[in-house]
């Protein structure tokens, strides 16, 4: 039974380039998010609907302004999204939680910096990239591998979908891209899943798929870990320029067109530039328990 008092959450409906949010203020509401509460917020059908929540929090680190706490469609709390952190920026100027620009987040592997100021909308500095299979907790043993430019890909055997050619990349979460010939025709739902959840990810991966268009411009589709395709996906287009610019296919800055929108990424082989979109949508209120309990009557009749 349910005690009296509903637990009311206010929220804003956020997206960047077309990577949806329910952002949630975690420093004047006291937010303890769960993987039940956070399946609900984003259930499309009983909930708000979003790819991913987004929890503001004061911060741990003394150097931070805040703590940004990012969690999966599917419940599970992960590490970072590029997208999700040009939203924080600009939730927190709107919400007045803070006048200072540029932020500096805390995540999960440290800080990141963010800038509302950039003519595209918002800029970030994601933090740490990392490359190879520790970086993305990948059991590269028997597969076979390959040298192209500076980066070493390896040969994923997918099940009766043929192999897929990866480069393994961190960027605090991670990520496996490979390169197509056309994001149209790329066996995005096919073999997302696949690799999504691969055995050999100890902790699952995204997975991006990269078009070259040439050396400043690519198209990008990503089946994100916990979520599924989205229409963009900012760590995801991290990786694929850092990718692509190790196999010596791309020189920064690079232009990527995802679904949702444009991103853009620099890369100097140290510090990692994002800039792109940042939109509010609506902002609400859930009655976090009712809406938790609601999504308990769902029932997969097709699995
Ligand atoms: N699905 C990702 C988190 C969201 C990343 C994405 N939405 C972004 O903009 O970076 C993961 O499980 O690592």
């Amino acid at each position: 039974m349910r005690d009296n008092a509903a637990m009311i959450w206010n929220f804003v409906k956020m997206h960047g380039a077309g990577n949806d949010f329910v952002v949630l203020d975690g420093v004047r509401q006291d937010i303890q998010m769960t993987p039940e509460r956070a399946r609900a917020l984003a259930d499309r059908h009983f909930g708000v609907g979003a790819d991913q929540l987004l929890l503001v929090e004061a911060p741990h680190h003394p150097d931070a302004d805040f703590r940004y706490r990012i969690f999966n469609a599917d419940g599970s709390e992960v590490e970072h999204c590029g997208n999700g952190a040009r939203c924080f920026v600009r939730f927190v100027h709107e919400q007045g939680l803070s006048r200072r620009n540029p932020l500096r987040a805390e995540i999960s592997t440290g800080l990141i910096t963010l800038d509302s100021t950039d003519p595209d909308g918002v800029s970030a500095e994601m933090g740490q990239t990392r490359f190879g299979p520790q970086a993305v907790a990948f059991d590269s043993n028997g597969l076979q591998t390959a040298q192209i430019g500076n980066d070493t890909v390896y040969t994923l055997p997918l099940a009766g979908h043929g192999d897929a050619v990866l480069s393994l990349v961190g960027i605090s979460n991670p990520h496996a891209v490979q390169v197509v010939d056309d994001v149209r025709t790329a066996p995005v739902a096919a073999t997302g899943p696949i690799i999504e959840s691969h055995p050999r990810f100890a902790n699952r991966v995204n997975a991006g798929f990269m078009q070259i268009v040439d050396r400043h411009n690519i198209a990008l589709r990503v089946y994100e870990r916990g979520a599924g395709e989205t229409l963009a996906c900012g760590t995801g287009a991290c990786a694929a320029v850092a990718a692509g610019i190790r196999r010596g296919l791309l020189e920064s800055p690079v232009r990527v067109q995802t679904h949702g929108g444009v991103l853009t990424v620099a890369w100097d082989g140290e510090v990692l530039r994002m800039s792109g979109p940042a939109a509010t949508v609506f902002s609400g209120q859930v009655d976090i328990d009712a809406l938790t309990e609601q999504l308990s009557s769902k029932v997969a009749l097709n699995r």
